[in-house]
Order: structure tokens, then sequence, then C-alpha cells
């Protein structure tokens, strides 16, 4: 143990020891008052890195002559709040991941690199020095409506309007360079200055619609209280204006000069959710996804952090983006299973957003039309206050279900004659028709007609997909790629055939059978380009007869209001799945999907395929809908004690061979079980230890792999027992051999 006068710096590091490490300051004394989430550089092992500084404190137990000096304090002010330091260490803590780690995940990448914040500089826009009025009548003259606006903002800012803020307003560096062109702007570099985002007036650009008496009671459950925590469940079934609601509850919170956070799911974020929020509001609104640079990224982060944006909209990691004056927190489809992050820190956002609600005492709303059974679970125990829209907005109405018995039936392109009837009208009618797939690829494998030899990929326990623009296979698990064989290898038989429809396939059909018609395939190989998706949304959006073929990709937050027809292939398997949540997730996605249909003047009607229509759950998701549903699937996993009445980990292990990862997990369920046994965790409220078996899918990416499940009725027993599981695990010889990893409250058990 050493005392050191001038304080030990005790720092997070990224690294993956579950241990915070102590320094000494640096030894140029540095001019800011050392405070916790500063970054800091220093020596470890032998290289620099930058951690973030979590306490002052008085003692160490490091010896004196071991603790070396930080080398260095990379900021005056914390990049972390007291708050967002509290969330992430909160977030290690209960997802069992290295503090260190998961607070350097908190910050955007340039920061974690050390950039240097106070060398900044930024770019502005100004009107130009020389104008002439020639070029406003010119630009007036021009019919560019966009431009005209920027014009008009950036003059209201005689000193200059950041290139960041421009952004978010929806302007892009192109068409600034237009302006400039134009001769009516110039661009120019000095350090940053801000404006707050309340200082743009009015805060509203366009009025809000008149909400109908659901709506009003929802809005103003969520802002009449005095702003503080509070959890609520907004269930609203699509298209009952839940987006309408989170508007005006943000144009509420902006009014008291506070932020909102609204989260989506990654496939969510859709460019007219974004245009809706900048049609709405005249304050910047920043947009935080997976598609960013690093730098932008950044500039985000800190426009959010430095209070110039008033919005913020992001997918799952932006459930760490520091918020000058937090105003409400919003997840969006709450029930999206992409808010739940499956590698590294393991953490469901849409549970961070309620601790962090908790935190900055701010009000959460989770929305959705198909809620998660836990969420669904919080609000029957009135953790979570309950909301309902039960009826669509304005003068929409809902779809009709129908279920397509395809047993017996000549199918093409796997659609149903049924099916195709009722596209043909639609198309007649000139509408639009959505044929929804959940398998994208020509079709789901290739097999051999003469010995029944099926493709298979090499590294995983799967079939490899068959695809044709380009032609060739892929594993749609660890992306192997090959080209198509001329002849099986097994029999050498030229008669090889795709078994089971891919999106390509059921696209290539719909063409043949409808000609004149165009046929938009929505799927994340067609919209690999860059501005692919957006001009084939613009296409849909221009209303023409038309048939979308697509995935998830089409099924989710879209808003296509000539779509009249929804067809959906075989999305029922799902409830034949092996995994616990199949049935939940196949009702949310049919539910999802048809939600497309209908959702303006015309009356939808949604075609559902199956080969086993009398299965219960579809029966009853049918006739009866996901509120009978949902209560019946929460009876099932109360009765079997399955989450939300249990709590799980998921310990997985995985290596090239099965003996050293099986081995893994034999050693941990026996360490688990001495543990339960000495500190007297088991019994019926105690936990389970159940296997190691193999995974569902046991070979993967060349790596085989295994499990181990603890449960528990309770958290409280599943948690102590981790934290005395977790330390005994990384002394394991085995553990440097293999990948392990822990996952708390486990969604993906494949
Ligand atoms: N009070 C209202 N009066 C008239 N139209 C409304 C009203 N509220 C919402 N709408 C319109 O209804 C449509 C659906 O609303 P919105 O997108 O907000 O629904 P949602 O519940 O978020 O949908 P989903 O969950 O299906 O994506 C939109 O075109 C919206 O402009
Ligand atoms: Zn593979």
């Amino acid at each position: 143990m050493s005392e050191h006068s001038a304080g030990i710096l005790r720092i997070a590091l990224p690294v993956s020891l579950r241990r915070l490490f102590d320094y000494l300051p640096p030894k140029s004394i540095p001019a800011v008052k050392l405070t916790p989430g500063l970054r800091v550089r220093v020596p470890f092992r032998n290289r620099e890195i930058v951690g973030v500084l979590i306490s002052l404190e008085i003692e160490s137990e490091v010896p004196a002559d071991k603790l070396r000096p930080a080398s260095e304090i990379l900021d005056s002010t914390p990049v972390l709040s007291e708050q967002l330091m509290k969330l992430a260490l909160w977030t290690a803590d209960y997802y069992h991941h290295p503090a260190g780690d998961t607070l350097i995940q908190a910050l955007p990448a340039l920061l974690r690199q050390g950039y240097d914040l106070g060398k900044e500089v930024h770019n502005f826009w100004q009107p130009a020095s020389n104008l002439d009025n020639q070029a406003e009548i010119a630009l007036a003259k021009a019919r560019a409506p966009k431009q005209q606006e920027a014009w008009e903002l950036i003059r209201q800012h005689p000193d200059g309007i950041s290139t960041e803020a421009l952004r978010s307003f929806g302007f892009e560096k192109p068409l600034l360079r237009n302006l400039e062109k134009r001769g009516l702007v110039e661009s120019l570099t000095k350090a940053p200055q801000y404006q707050m985002f309340y200082d743009h007036h009015p805060l509203l650009k366009s009025s809000p619609l008149v909400l109908n008496s659901e709506q009003e009671r929802a809005l103003e459950a969520v802002i009449c209280e005095d702003q503080s925590f509070s959890a609520t469940l907004l269930h609203g079934v699509t298209g009952s204006g839940k987006t309408e609601v989170y508007l005006q509850a943000i144009a509420h919170v902006l009014s008291q000069q506070k932020q909102a956070l609204l989260l989506v799911p990654e496939i969510g974020l859709t460019p007219q959710t974004l245009a809706r929020f900048r049609e709405r509001f005249n304050v910047p609104v920043c947009v935080l996804h997976s598609g960013l640079t690093d730098r932008e990224r950044l500039n985000g982060w800190l426009a959010a952090q430095r209070g110039e944006a008033g919005i913020v909209i992001s997918t799952r990691s932006g459930i760490f983006t520091p918020l000058y004056s937090p105003g409400i927190i919003i997840v969006d489809e709450e029930h999206d299973l992409s808010y739940k992050q499956q590698d590294s820190v393991r953490y469901s956002s849409r549970d961070l957003a309620l601790y962090r609600g908790r935190l900055e005492n701010i009000p959460v709303i989770l929305g959705s039309a198909t809620p998660s059974l836990e969420t669904l679970n919080n609000s029957i125990s009135h953790r979570f206050r309950y909301l309902k829209l039960s009826q669509r907005a304005g003068v929409a109405t809902p779809p009709q279900l129908e279920l397509i018995d395809t047993r017996g039936q000549e199918l093409q392109g796997g659609i149903a004659p049924e099916s195709l009837h009722a596209i043909k009208d639609t198309l007649q009618q000139g509408h639009q028709a959505l044929v929804f797939l959940n398998r994208r690829g020509y079709a789901p494998t290739l097999t051999c007609d003469h010995c029944g030899w099926l493709v298979d990929c090499p590294n995983c326990d799967a079939h490899l997909t068959l695809h044709r623009s380009p032609p060739h296979l892929h594993c749609h698990h660890c992306d192997y790629r090959q080209g198509i064989p001329n002849c099986c290898p097994n029999c050498s038989s030229i008669e090889l055939s795709p078994v089971g429809q891919g999106t390509e396939r059921t696209e290539e059909i719909l063409a043949q059978l409808f000609p004149k018609t165009q046929v938009l395939r929505i799927d994340r190989d067609s919209m690999r380009k860059k501005h692919a998706f957006q001009e084939t949304i613009d296409k849909i959006h221009k209303g023409d007869p038309a048939i979308l073929v697509g995935t998830q990709m089409l099924a989710k937050g879209h808003h296509f209001p000539a779509v009249t027809l929804v067809v959906i292939v075989n999305a029922d398997a799902g409830f034949f799945s092996a995994d616990f949540r199949g049935s939940e997730k196949t009702g949310q996605l049919i539910l999802q999907v048809a939600g497309r249909a209908g959702r303006a003047d015309r009356p939808g009607r949604v075609f559902i395929q199956t080969g086993t229509p009398d299965n219960e759950q579809l029966q009853t998701l049918i006739h009866k809908g996901y509120d009978d549903l949902s209560k019946e699937l929460l009876d099932q996993r109360r009765s079997v004690g399955l989450p939300p009445f249990s709590y799980m980990a998921l310990i997985s292990a995985e290596a090239t061979f099965s003996q050293p990862a099986e081995e893994f997990l034999v050693n941990t369920a026996n360490l688990a079980k001495q543990i339960i046994e000495v500190d007297n965790l088991g019994g019926p409220e105690g936990v389970l230890v159940l296997g190691p078996m193999p995974a569902p899918m046991e070979k993967r990416q060349g790596r085989m792999r295994y499990h181990l499940h603890l449960q528990a009725k309770t958290r409280k027993p599943l948690h102590n027992m981790l934290y005395r599981l977790l330390p005994l695990l990384e002394q394991d010889p085995l553990a440097r051999k293999i990948r392990w990893s822990v996952d708390i409250d486990p969604q993906d058990m494949s």
C-alpha cells in the first residue's frame, strides 16, 4: 500500500482486465483541475494508451515504487459527464464486462484515439463579403428551394454558421458549394463558436397535426408531470400515429430548453423519419448511425454535448450520447433486436435508456406496435405506465388479415394462386403490392436432382445460398463465397436445381408474370450501392402501380401510402423455431409487415401464406391479435419459468476444435456448482446451471461452439454468482486458448 500526497489517479483503460489502474499525476503539472471524466494518456506495458480518469484517491494498493506517472492530461473539461460515467460503469457491472473497455466504448473513436479537442477549428459559412443582389435575384429565379432555404438560414447568421449546424438542418456540402459558386456565401475556418439549439426561433418550422383523442391522452400523460423520471410503454398499433406523439412530446421538451434523444433500430432510421423531424423543427437535429465517418460521428456527439443540437436521433450506441440538458429519451420499436449489442459489451440500449432516464431524472418512452414480452410484463406489473393507441390515425383503417393455405397448391415464385390474383387486382386498381420474403438471394440452397447432394458451407453448419446477380454461392453466416459448380461433386450429374425461394427468384418470376409492371426488390444485396435505397423509396413514393419484393428492410417503419396489399410468404416458419423467443419474434414480424398495408385512405389486405394453417399461435394472431397472442405467450413463459419470469446468462465458448471449448464450459459448470453450494445460491429461488451443450449452430465460421446457461428466478443470486465465477474463469489456462463470452439477458441464442 502506498500513500501519495499529490493524489493518485484511478483510471479506466481499454484492456480486457476487470479492474481499474492507478497512476501518479503527470510530471509536468497540468494546468487543469483534475476531475473525473478527463481523458488521460498513460504508459501501459510497453505502449501508450488513452484512458478515462475515474477518481482521485489518496492511497493505492500498488507499492509506491511501482506507481508510474501518467504521460498527459488530454482534456480541459471532462468528456464524460458524471451521469454518463455512472451509466457506463453500471453497464460494465450489469453486463459483467471490464469497466475500462465499457467506458472507452462510450466515446467516439477519435476521442478514444486521443484526438485533441483543444486544437479544433471549424468550418463556417457566412454571406459573401462582396455580395451583390444580382446573385440573390438569380437564385430566386433558379427555382432551387433547398438552396433558397439554406441561403436564408446563412443570411440570418452574419457571423457565420458552422458546416455541422447546416448539416443538422439537412444542408450538405455540395449544396453549400453551389451557393458559394453563385457568389452568395463564403466559407472560413475559425475556432468553434456555438449557438444553442433554443436560440433558433421559432422552434417549430411547421405546425403539429391535430391529435385524435387517444394521441391527446398519451401526450398529456407524458408531458403533464414535472418531467422527472417515468417509464411509459406507448403501445400503438401500426399507423396509429406514435411518431406524431413523439414529435409533440419533443416540441414540449424543446420549449423548456431541454434536448430529446430518440433511439431507432438500425433498420428503422429511414430517410422519411428524418425528413419528418426536419420538416417539423427549426432546431438542429443530429443523426448518429453506423454509416458515418469518425469525424462526422464526433461532430454530432459534440453538437449534442454542447447543446447545439436540440434533437439526437441515433441507433443503439447513441444511448451514450452526451446531452447538454437532457429532457426525454424515446426508444422507438422497443421490441427490435438491434437494440442488443451482440459482441463486446452485450448491452441492451433499451434497458440502458431506462437506467439513464433514472440517472438524469427525465421521462423515458418505449414505443411499439408489438411490444416485447419483457416490456409488456413490466407494464402489467405497473413498473411502466401503459398507454394504448388502438386506432389508426387519420382516416386509415386496420388491415384485414387472411390465412392462405398453401398445402397442395401450385406456387409460382413461392406465391399462391390466390395471392397472385390479389396482386393482379391491386395493380389493376392502380395500387402497390408488397411481397415479403425473409430470404435474400435466389434460393436458400442448391441440390443435385440425382443424388440429393446439398451444397454446404465448409465453415458453418449451414447451406450456401444461391445468388444470381452476380452468380455465386454465399454463406450468410460467415461470408464464404464460391462459384456455382457445373456438376454435382458427389455423382457428377449436371442436374443441379435451386431449392426454395429467395427474393431474387421471386422478383424474377413476378417480373415474368407482370411484364408491364415495375418490380422493385429491396434487400441488402439490391441496396448495396450508396443511393440505391433512397432512389427506390422515391420510386415507391411516386405511387405508380408496382410490386415491391423485399426482406425485413421493407418491413419496418416505412410509410408507403399506395400499398394496399401485403403478401407474406412463409413467415410462420419461426413459430417452429427452437428458440424460446421464436413465436414472439415471428408474431411481431408478421404484424410489422402487415402494418405496411392500407396506411392511407384506402383499406389494406394482408395474405399470410402458410403450410400450417392450424397452428394455434398463428390462429390467435390472426383472429384475436397481438394482445391475446402475447398474453398466451406470457402464460407459457410463466409456467415454464422462462424470461421475463426468470433471468438468464449465457456463457459461450468456441474454438477450432471442440475439446478445449467444451472442456472450458465443463470447468465453468463445475465451478458454478461449487459456488452455488458454498454461497448457498441454490434452491428453488437460486441459480440453475444448464449444460454445457452444443450451440444450435454448432459450427460457425470454422469454429465449434458450446453454450452454458445460468438461470435464476431473481437477478440477485445470478449476478452474485457471476461476480465470483468470472474472475475464476479468467484464471483457467484454457481461457486464453479459446474465445469465450458472457451474455446477460441474451437475445440471440443461436
Ligand atoms: N392526428 C393525426 N391526424 C391525421 N393524421 C395523422 C395523425 N397522426 C398521425 N397521422 C398520420 O398517420 C400516418 C401514420 O402515423 P405514424 O407514422 O406517426 O404512425 P406510427 O404509429 O409511428 O406508425 P408505425 O409504428 O406503423 O411505423 C402518418 O402519415 C401521419 O402523418
Ligand atoms: Zn459459413
